[in-house]
């Protein structure tokens, strides 16, 4: 299951999302650290810091973007790196921005360099410079701006630039949540859909849920289809399960993909070391699809592994798939491992 979602699933999971830092689950650090800016902010009368908030899709990002103005009463603003091409794109919203507003940037990594350079001025001294005309007689006209509050959100923190993210006066970072916390996005979903799960129920979906409440929210709503269909009035560990290994999840949260990636690595390459590419043809895939939809999970798992040589399959990935490794596969020590990944 990937973590782009169908329109009318990306409708379910708008109506899920929680409206306040209150209702917000988990990522505890973070939650406690903005309400603090924000607080300070409000008793400041002041607009609140710039803030960074980054992490892997599916934990919340667009989620606290939108508590943030909800927090501040303050409108939203939604645009993203990709939709800012040129520094024109950029300064038309700018300037249309009114006193206060929270503009949120998403995938802020993937804007333009020309827009990133007009976005610093913009975050510091709330001014942009319009170049008007070209050549020789381009003039810069200075344009200020109301005071406003600058979201980014960003899957990859590390593709920011130093002076972009030092803009920021706030960096919160999220982590994948525990099954605990899973349980309860989990409970507070059900109780929005109207659905009865007993508390093993809400277990087996969560720890099948790869720490992430987008996935949580979504093997939810397949169970209750499930359920629906077969008539089960309380969802229970048994009818969770069963639902979601028709749904091809398995207990560990792997999902077709993954397991034929690992399988591939295992039964087609030994076990590997093999490259990136050649295991995305072994398995049918786009490398993009591979890197980083399937990747990031099994290497957090401890499934599998990135080398300088290559992917390698953990031991923990052949006794997952119930294979025995070829005599001598882990004989090499684990210090060829590329612990930077
Ligand atoms: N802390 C949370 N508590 C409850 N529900 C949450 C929480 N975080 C995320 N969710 C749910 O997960 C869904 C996905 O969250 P969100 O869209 O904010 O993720 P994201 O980090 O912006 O992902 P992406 O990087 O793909 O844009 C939301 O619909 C929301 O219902
Ligand atoms: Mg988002």
């Amino acid at each position: 299951m990937s973590s782009t979602s169908e329109p009318e699933e990306r409708v379910l999971e708008a109506a899920l999302r929680p409206k306040n830092l209150h209702d917000f689950v988990g990522q505890q650090r973070v939650r406690e650290q903005l309400s603090l800016v924000l607080e300070a902010a409000r008793i400041r009368e002041r607009t609140s810091d710039h803030v960074l908030l980054s992490g892997p899709p599916g934990l919340g990002k667009t989620t606290l973007a939108m508590i943030i103005a909800a927090e501040m009463n303050a409108p939203l603003r939604i645009s993203s790196g990709p939709a800012i091409q040129h520094a024109g794109d950029l300064a038309a919203i700018l300037s249309s921005l009114t006193e206060g507003e929270v503009l949120f940037l998403d995938e802020i990594h993937r804007m333009s360099r020309p827009a990133e350079e007009m976005l610093y001025m913009a975050m510091e001294d709330f001014r942009v410079d319009i170049v008007v005309g070209k050549g020789a007689g381009a003039t810069a006209v200075p344009l200020e701006l109301p005071p406003f509050t600058l979201v980014g959100a960003t899957t990859r923190a590390g593709l920011l630039p130093g002076p972009l993210r030092d803009r920021f006066g706030f960096t919160g970072h999220l982590e994948f949540y525990s099954v605990d916390e899973l349980e309860l996005v989990l409970r507070r979903s059900a109780m929005l859909m109207d659905l009865k799960v007993n508390s093993a129920g809400f277990t087996e979906v969560a720890s099948r849920s790869r720490g992430t409440p987008r996935i949580a929210n979504r093997l939810l709503r397949r169970v209750r289809d499930w359920a629906l269909v077969h008539q089960i009035e309380q969802i229970d560990a048994r009818s969770a399960s069963q639902a979601l290994e028709m749904y091809e999840v398995d207990a560990r949260g792997l999902d077709r993909l993954d397991r034929s990636v690992l399988s591939a690595l295992c039964t087609k390459f030994g076990g590997g070391p093999v490259g990136l590419s050649t295991l995305a043809i072994a398995v049918g895939e786009e490398t993009e699809t591979v890197e980083t939809v399937a990747e990031p999970f099994l290497v957090r798992e401890g499934l599998l592994g990135r080398t300088p040589r290559g992917r390698i399959a953990m031991p923990e990935a052949w006794s997952h798939l119930g294979l025995t490794p070829p005599a001598g596969v882990f004989d090499v020590g684990q210090s060829t491992l590329d612990v930077d990944e």
